[in-house]
């Protein structure tokens, strides 16, 4: 048997395994741009499963920065940036993010998940200890794992157990790192309490703002913005593929980590470097974030809307973010539940295990400032309709 028939009998047993146990995952290419209404598989559906929540994906001033640049660069940056990759563009965007995040340096990296593999083995090894929320990001799980420091995942937002967690744990730099805004439930990190009991041990902070960036914040720049904690935070990490509507992330800290993470971060060292067109519309972007808050005010009246529906259908709904998540239970029954949503013209995909814990599949409602009220409407009566409950 050849090496590749070896491999391919192994993956269709761990296929089998996963169908079996309703968590395998397919595939499924939009006939559309990103946007509040997409065409799939032939159908016209009504999105809410994307985390542009700002609608930038599809923003005409940001797509003609993306062809301004293309003109001006070519498609692909052909090296790490270290080597030839590096372009006035990047520059440009990490002087335009530091404005923004009100931060001494920006460092951009190609995605969110390659900045925090990238970010946490850079400051911590062997003889640290990393203290991580039981429910952050995959990207932050491996960040942890990747580090090689001893890692102690405390319970979801219990403050209390990170204190102790940080005084009884003996290492020689801690680091402490939590999503702002948990991806797969909304809720929002208890982040004054978490920096006042990393200063009291002595520990770093870095937040993981994906979806905070764009959402939260009198500028639209994050938790860390909306509770005046920017200077606080060692590492404000932020991604430009969410409300930013493009690809890449970034992280705002000091000069120094800055230029650590330049000689230290395997992804930025050893990556090919984001294209220029991608850097020039994420400026256009955070442009758009800050100079037009109209937008985050049509985010925040669907999120409200929405949350109030919720309530009026018996589900508990916080109005703290775009994320709603409404738990099921079982893979099959959140499977289920999407297929007859979508049978009313409502495109919300399930998640499951393993990006939520075993017993939590749900669905994951993402709101934007492109839908409509009629949009918002749509997804209540259809949850009204098929009579989907929490498990
Ligand atoms: C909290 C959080 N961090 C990081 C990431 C990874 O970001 P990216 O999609 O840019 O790799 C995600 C993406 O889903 C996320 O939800």
């Amino acid at each position: 048997m050849s090496d590749e028939a070896v491999a391919a009998a192994w993956a269709r047993e761990d296929l089998e395994a996963l169908s079996e146990r309703g968590l395998r995952r397919y595939l499924e290419p939009l006939d559309s741009p990103q946007g509040p209404v997409v065409r799939v598989g032939g159908e016209t559906l009504v999105n809410f499963s994307s985390n542009d929540y700002l609608g930038l994906a599809a923003s005409p001033t940001v797509r003609a920065a993306a062809l301004a640049a293309v003109e001006r660069y070519g498609v692909g940056t052909g090296a790490s940036r270290l080597v030839v990759g590096d372009t006035a563009a990047h520059h440009r965007l990490e002087t335009r993010l530091a404005a923004f995040e009100r931060a001494e340096a920006v460092r951009l990296f190609n995605s969110g998940y390659a900045a925090n593999t990238g970010i946490i083995p850079a400051l911590v090894g062997s003889e640290d200890a990393v203290f991580s929320d039981a429910l952050n990001h995959a990207s932050l799980v491996d960040g942890c794992r990747l580090s090689r420091a001893r890692v102690c995942v405390y319970p979801h937002a219990d403050v209390e157990a990170l204190t102790r967690a940080l005084a009884e744990t003996p290492a020689r730099r801690k680091l402490v790192v939590t999503d702002t805004v948990f991806s797969m439930d909304g809720d929002v990190a208890p982040l004054r309490d978490i920096v006042a009991a990393c200063r009291a041990h002595g520990a770093a902070l870095m937040v993981d703002e994906a979806h905070a960036t764009g959402v939260l914040g009198a500028r639209g720049a994050g938790l860390c913005d909306e509770l005046g904690l920017e200077s606080e935070v060692d590492l404000r990490m932020g991604t430009l593929s969410k409300a930013l509507g493009v690809m890449g992330a970034y992280v705002a800290t000091s000069r120094e980590v800055a230029d650590l993470l330049v000689s230290r971060a395997r992804p930025f060292v050893f990556s090919t470097a984001l294209p220029a067109h991608l850097c020039a519309a994420a400026e256009a972007a955070v442009d758009a974030v800050e100079g037009d808050p109209d937008l985050r005010e049509r985010l925040w009246r669907n999120i409200r809307r929405f949350a109030d529906g919720l309530r009026g259908l018996g589900v508990r709904a916080e109005p703290r973010s775009a994320v709603f998540p409404l738990i099921l239970g079982e893979p099959e029954r959140a499977l289920d539940a999407a297929r007859r949503l979508r049978e009313a013209g409502v495109l919300v995909k399930a998640i499951r295990p393993p990006t939520v814990p075993e017993g939590t599949s749900r669905l994951r409602f993402c709101l934007s400032a492109s839908h409509t009220v009629g949009h918002v409407d749509l997804a209540l009566e259809a949850l009204r309709s098929v009579g989907v409950r929490r498990g």
